[in-house]
């Protein structure tokens, strides 16, 4: 399948070194909100929507997690990096993972958040059947309740409400085309074969991946360190903003901890 051209945003200086930050499932790059200015002052920032997903086209499916691949690639060479550092979480840490195994010749250092080398499919693939018959819209509110722990959730009800909304924004077909490549997807042999330096960050809190997946991922990709953030759910980049900011410029800058 040919990529898709994805939406993206550049923020920082033309010639600092590029950072590609890849959405989780039924996430835009917003996601990404609270980490982007800091990382804008030392590096040249690409967030994209992952297709299916925010203002990206949504192809027909069946998608494979290489698809997603194929279009980090191009849009690597539509921003004109011939190499990148990437950051991703869950869906996007998937992408992480297959492009460093894949494409190493494009990638510095990778940042993986709360992600998984192999999930158990049928959820995903039940779910894609409850969004193909009723929509994304219905699902936001169980979702979210595993993107943020209780208590933030409900100190935070604007964000809430924003997450919500961009989960009912994601394309009906693109969204459960993604669900199955979360489902499909086995990493577990690619690990091994990971050169680039990799963070690697749990929630402790995420209920969706939890820490034991992350810990699979940081054993078995040579030398990958591996930082837990507490309380943090699944997009632990937004309730721990600061604390995953600082550990993401550290790794990024070659300074990992
Ligand atoms: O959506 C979820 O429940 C958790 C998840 C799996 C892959 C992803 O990107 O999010």
């Amino acid at each position: 399948m040919t990529a898709t051209a994805v939406s993206y945003s550049v923020a920082g200086a033309d010639d600092a070194p590029v950072v590609v930050l890849s959405n989780s499932l039924g996430a835009t790059r917003a996601m990404w909100d609270p980490q982007v200015p800091a990382l804008a002052e030392r590096f040249r920032v690409v967030t994209y929507d992952t297709r299916g997903h925010g203002q990206s086209p949504a192809p027909a499916g069946p998608y494979a997690l290489d698809d997603l691949v194929d279009d980090v690639v191009a849009l690597l060479d539509e921003v004109g990096a011939e190499r990148a550092h990437v950051v991703g979480l869950s869906l996007g840490g998937m992408t992480g993972m297959r492009l460093a195994a894949r494409e190493p010749h494009r990638l510095d250092r990778l940042a993986l958040l709360c992600t998984s080398a192999k999930t158990d499919p049928q959820p995903f693939l039940d779910r894609a059947a409850t969004v193909r018959s009723g929509g994304t819209a219905p699902l936001a509110p169980a979702v979210v309740g595993r993107w943020l722990t209780p208590p933030y959730a409900a100190e935070h009800p604007d964000l809430v409400a924003r997450l919500e909304a961009m989960i009912a924004g994601a394309d009906d077909e693109g969204y459960a085309a993604c669900c199955e490549v979360v489902a499909r997807m086995d990493l577990r042999a690619d690990l091994g074969t990971i050169t680039a330096p990799t963070l690697v960050i749990s929630g402790a809190d995420d209920l969706a991946l939890p820490p034991d997946h992350q810990r699979a991922i940081a054993d078995g990709i040579a030398g990958a360190q591996l930082l837990t953030v507490s309380p943090g759910a699944h997009l632990a980049n937004l309730e721990q903003p600061a604390e995953v900011t600082a550990a993401l410029l550290a790794h990024l800058e070659g300074a990992s901890r």
